[in-house]
């Protein structure tokens, strides 16, 4: 174990950080994060991820995007970032972020983005629609800043260790988080296996009321503005024992390559999902984005696959559907950026249950632009809102049953030096014990039809579903 080595090595480092952490918080009165990164090695992610059952179940969170160029995972509550705005939230959670920032103190800093302080969390998609019970352990803005994080960056391995020192800390506190950190990277030398949960019940909530709110919302764009509007249906499933978040992560990863995998435990409850949707990344002066939009199912041969894929690109519902993605983005990008890229017509993206109409987009962002803000322009697209977005998302709040919380809305990271990426958290569930909530949606246009949409909803629970033990097909 080279990295135990390493970390011992450097232990001093952090706890020279940390007494100057405490005299700094001392002086300030105020808080102060401590944060040292290392490259160590020899850590698998899903390992480490399990191992922090024992002492953080319930404070991790797990982060693989599509290409494997960042793998994060955290566990450990180093502090909390949370905002109460509605209008302007993204900016506070910014601005709460640069406080921390400024004062803090960072040993070990590393070239790579995603390592070092870092946080890692989401937002709901509407905190204006009125909670359930559902969500009552997500705020509306929520963001973890690790104790510990692994980041596997272009195949190095870097651990971040995150101490908040306060004025009432002393040198016990060095002892305490070294001690902690030993604990934490030789647990994950141990690999751990997990009993399954089997699912015992899947209650479909109310199809038939969702398929005549989809004939409804299509009966009333005929003479309104609206053009667009996303409509999202849940699935409640009960399992006979409580749900291992270790294993249908491990199933994801392996199924849903194209995906960003993710998991983020809040409270008790933990957010789950597969998503192939980005929202934004940003690196450096470079952003991305994705207009993922318009649908079809994957073929049961070769030929049927291509030959679906081929109608999927000539359907005119769904190029429609399409289009007001792509036209709100590319504004968005736009107005954030100095030039975008674009392609004019959308290609094929594939994953194993689906396929859909997508168009990247690549900008070189305007210097003042920071990711958030981006985040904030884009939230929620016509991909999962509508078009115009506020009279869709007010259409959402009065028509639609379900509570979305964090589903369809932006989760992700984002570093000390602003860079990181958020997805869209779709195909998604919400693991509470022994149940869970799987979601999905689709976009109404004028041309939906409810028993297709319906299909289209069906399909995307699959990857959850089979996830989580059900639906083997
Ligand atoms: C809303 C979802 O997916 C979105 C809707 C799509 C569609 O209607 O064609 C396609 C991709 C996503 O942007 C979901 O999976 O829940
Ligand atoms: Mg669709």
């Amino acid at each position: 174990m080279g990295g135990l080595i390493l970390v011992t090595i450097q232990d001093t480092e952090l706890s020279q950080g940390i007494l100057l952490a405490i005299d700094r918080a001392k002086q300030l009165t105020q808080p102060i994060l401590v944060s040292e990164v290392q490259k160590v090695e020899g850590i698998n992610p899903s390992n480490f991820f399990a191992a922090g059952r024992n002492r953080f179940l319930g404070e991790r969170f797990f982060w693989k995007d599509p290409n494997g160029t960042h793998t994060l995972v955290g566990m450990g509550i180093a502090k909390q970032i949370q905002s109460n705005q509605v209008v302007n939230r993204f900016m506070d959670v910014e601005s709460k972020w640069s406080n921390i920032i400024e004062s803090a103190i960072i040993i070990g800093e590393q070239k790579e983005s995603g390592t070092g302080p870092s946080l890692f969390g989401g937002f709901t998609f509407d905190p204006v629609k009125k909670k359930t019970k559902l969500w009552s352990k997500f705020s509306d803005s929520l963001f973890h800043i690790p104790s510990y994080m692994l980041s596997i960056v272009n195949e190095q391995a870097y651990l971040t260790t995150n101490v908040v020192c306060t004025q009432h800390d002393d040198h016990r506190l060095v002892e305490k988080v070294n001690a902690e950190r030993q604990a934490v990277l030789g647990a994950a030398a141990r690999k751990l296996e997990f009993s399954i949960a089997s699912i015992e019940h899947i209650d479909e909530i109310r199809p038939d009321e969702w398929k005549k709110s989809v004939t409804e919302l299509v009966d009333s764009f005929e003479g309104s503005d609206l053009k667009k509007v996303v409509l999202a249906r849940e699935l409640r499933l009960r399992f006979n024992d409580h749900v291992k978040v270790e294993r249908a992560l491990k199933h994801l990863l392996a199924e849903q390559p194209e995906s960003y995998v993710f998991a983020f435990e809040v409270n008790g409850d933990c957010f789950l999902g597969a998503s192939p949707e980005r929202l934004v990344k940003r690196e450096g002066e470079k952003v991305f984005s994705t207009c993922l939009a318009g649908s079809i199912a994957r073929g049961s041969t070769p030929t049927e696959d291509r030959l679906l894929g081929e109608s999927l690109l000539k359907d005119q519902k769904n190029l429609v559907e399409h289009e007001y993605v792509v036209e709100m983005i590319k504004e968005a990008m736009n107005e954030t950026c100095e030039y975008i890229t674009i392609p004019n017509r959308p290609e094929l993206m594939k994953t194993k249950y689906i396929q859909h109409l997508y168009t990247p987009v690549i900008g070189k962002c305007k210097q003042t632009t920071s990711l958030l803000d981006i985040v904030d322009r884009l939230h929620p697209t016509p991909a999962l809102g509508g078009l115009p977005q506020e009279a869709a998302v007010q259409r959402i709040r009065e028509v639609e049953e379900l509570d979305r919380g964090f589903y369809a809305a932006p989760i992700g990271w984002l570093d000390y030096h602003g860079n990181g990426e958020f997805a869209v958290a779709i195909r998604s569930a919400l693991i509470q014990g022994m149940e869970a909530s799987l979601f999905a949606g689709c976009g109404v246009v004028a041309d939906s039809d409810a028993e297709s949409e319906y299909i289209e909803t069906s399909i995307k629970f699959r990857p959850m579903l089979t996830a989580l033990g059900g639906n083997k097909r």
